[in-house]
């Protein structure tokens, strides 16, 4: 018999696991239907009846499992109707059931269920389901990240010039924006690099760097469902994560950078054209 007194995260860390699986089936078998697409905050940031049904999915079963009003919830399509994204100190899912939505759309095959648990603020587990590759990536805080339940570690690479960077674009489309997203990347890409990617997910970058598969990965506009269950997972991996300007990682301030080691990290850091983005859970302001 478990002795949750010892370890009271451990069931809700394999339950989590069990939850991502069975949404990752819900988003591969999603018919065209599903797929209409409809749009949050501008027409290039998409939602479908799958990202809001498999939240449901997700969420109802953990509300099953450990009682109403036990947890808390930051979910993104719950957020994007209305409900608050405030991280408390008690026990807190942090959500994104469809990371990559609109390559879901485009039937570009980077999907990932996002995960995560946090308590007193702290991160406890990330789980990471890349649904269309098969691929569960899963980490819980002191006890190392793993794929398909084999162990990953990040690259041991120090040198800039032998590293893949990942970014992404964001869905902000203001030029004055966009022209410092181009100019960063351009900036990288010239140091020079092996070369920049992205696969259309914030959460898949990520676990491609605590697989090693890249050094680093950065992006300023992601949410806290974005990145929560990914930043456990690539410190777990022996990762860091940090602000996009080298400051401390804050998991609700819509910027961050992951990286294998902090030589990788501070060259790309000091490329970055800095913006803001308002916080997570900030008010907004009224129009
Ligand atoms: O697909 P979602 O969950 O909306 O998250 C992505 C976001 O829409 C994009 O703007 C970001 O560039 C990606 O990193 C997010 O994964
Ligand atoms: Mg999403």
């Amino acid at each position: 018999m478990e002795n949750h007194s010892e370890d009271p995260w451990q069931r809700a860390y394999d339950f989590a696991v069990e939850v991502a699986r069975k949404a990752g089936e819900e988003i591969r078998k999603a018919g065209e239907s599903e797929i209409k697409v409809m749009t949050k905050s501008c027409i290039v940031d998409l939602v479908t009846k799958t990202d809001e049904r498999v939240e449901k999915i997700i969420i109802g079963s953990l509300k099953e499992k450990f009682g109403e009003g036990t947890h808390c919830f930051i979910g993104e399509e719950s957020v994007a109707k209305g409900e608050p994204c405030i991280l408390t100190d008690k026990p807190t899912w942090i959500i994104d059931p469809v990371d990559g939505t609109t390559n879901f759309v485009h039937r570009f095959p980077f999907v990932a269920v996002s995960i995560a648990f946090a308590v007193n603020k702290q991160l406890e587990f990330g789980v990471v389901y890349s649904c269309l590759e098969d691929k569960m990536y899963k980490a819980r805080r002191g006890r190392g990240a793993f794929c398909n339940d084999e162990p990953i570690q990040v690259s041991d690479v120090k040198d800039i010039h032998k590293s893949i960077i990942m970014s992404e674009y964001g869905i902000d489309r203001s030029p004055d924006k966009v022209n410092k997203i181009f100019t960063t990347m351009q900036k990288i890409l010239c140091i020079p690099v092996h070369g920049l990617r992205g696969s259309g997910t914030a959460a898949t970058n990520m676990c491609l760097v605590a697989t090693g598969a890249v050094e680093a990965f950065f992006e300023i506009g992601i949410h806290c469902w974005d990145i929560a269950a990914g930043a456990v997972i690539v410190q777990e991996a022996g990762g860091i994560l940090l602000d996009v300007d080298g400051g401390p990682f804050d998991l609700m301030s819509r910027r961050m950078v992951c990286a294998n080691n902090y030589i990788i990290a501070k060259r790309i850091i000091k490329e970055i054209d800095v913006f803001t983005a308002r916080r997570d859970g900030a008010p907004i302001p009224k129009q």
